[in-house]
């Protein structure tokens, strides 16, 4: 078989042809019952089929969180796998927000779990926290590069209890943030047409305050229920907003469960971040 083209690849051609947007696919009990579901296996089963049977065709990125999984145990798994494999067979790719971080022994198995090809949980990318310190990452960075799949990295969230540990200064002066974004730069040296090592940046932040010249895709949460908008983007990405992966959950889900109002949701915000990064 044909080696896979790299994530920054795939995720780059992805955002210019089916437009600038990740949808995240977040199945919380209110948006459930918002639906008329039951918050339950049949409930999250019709949820997660709608969504994808409604957007994998058409949107660059997919986030399901698999913490709203795993709540129903070993059957949420298997939706969420079914869900996984149903998006990218429909061409969105799918990063897996599960925000791991462990020493480098267990992000190994992580890494087995999200990046490595013969895993049935097998995804493009992967969301992970580097506050072991980045060089826990290893296993996950190595394992993802083989498999040409993509790991974005907590830099600066968009909750405001990140600050207090991602604003902190460390002994030789720059931001813990900083320090992090530093190291995906490194990952993603020399990579075309861009890295495979994203960073993760919220689009609440009044101003990122850190380089974000990381040659690598900075994935940014927070549009819509949690009170930023595309318009926000130039200024707190910048010049780096050329590599901005927007990505919405709450905002989109809740146009449900009419599979029609979940594509006119998510074109809506294709329009108005490309006008806002124009
Ligand atoms: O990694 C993430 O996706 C993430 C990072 C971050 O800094 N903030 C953040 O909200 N997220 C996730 O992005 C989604 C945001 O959902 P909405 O606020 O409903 O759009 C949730 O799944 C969060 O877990």
């Amino acid at each position: 078989m044909m080696p896979r083209e790299p994530f920054g690849a795939r995720l780059r051609t992805a955002l210019e042809t089916r437009g600038p947007l990740c949808v995240g696919i977040d199945p919380h009990a209110a948006l459930l019952s918002a639906w008329g579901l039951g918050d339950d296996i049949a409930g999250l089963e019709r949820f997660t089929r709608t969504v994808v049977d409604a957007l994998a065709d058409r949107v660059a990125v997919l986030k399901p969180q698999s913490a709203f999984f795993e709540r129903f145990g070993s059957r949420g798994v298997a939706v969420l796998e079914r869900a996984v494999a149903d998006a990218r067979a429909a061409g969105a790719l799918v990063l897996m927000d599960a925000k791991r971080g462990d020493i480098g022994s267990t992000m190994a198995a992580y890494a087995a779990a999200y990046v490595e090809e013969s895993s049935p949980l097998f995804c493009d990318a992967v969301t992970v926290s580097p506050y072991l310190g980045f060089g826990s990452l290893r296993p996950v960075l190595d394992t993802a590069s083989a498999n040409g799949a993509g790991v974005f990295v907590l830099a600066l969230t968009s909750n405001p209890e990140g600050a207090e540990v991602q604003r902190a200064t460390t002994a030789g002066g720059p931001s813990v943030a900083q320090v992090m974004l530093d190291h995906i730069a490194r990952e993603n040296e020399g990579a075309l047409p861009l890295g495979s090592v994203g960073a993760v940046v919220g689009a609440t932040l009044a101003e990122a305050g850190v380089a974000l010249g990381v040659n690598g895709p900075l994935l940014a949460p927070g549009i819509g229920a949690q009170g930023a908008t595309p318009a926000d983007l130039p200024k707190v990405f910048g010049e780096a907003v050329g590599n901005v992966v927007p990505s919405v959950s709450r905002d989109v889900l809740r146009h449900g469960p009419s599979p029609q109002a979940l594509r006119e949701a998510s074109d809506r915000f294709v329009g108005e971040i490309r006008a806002a990064l124009a």
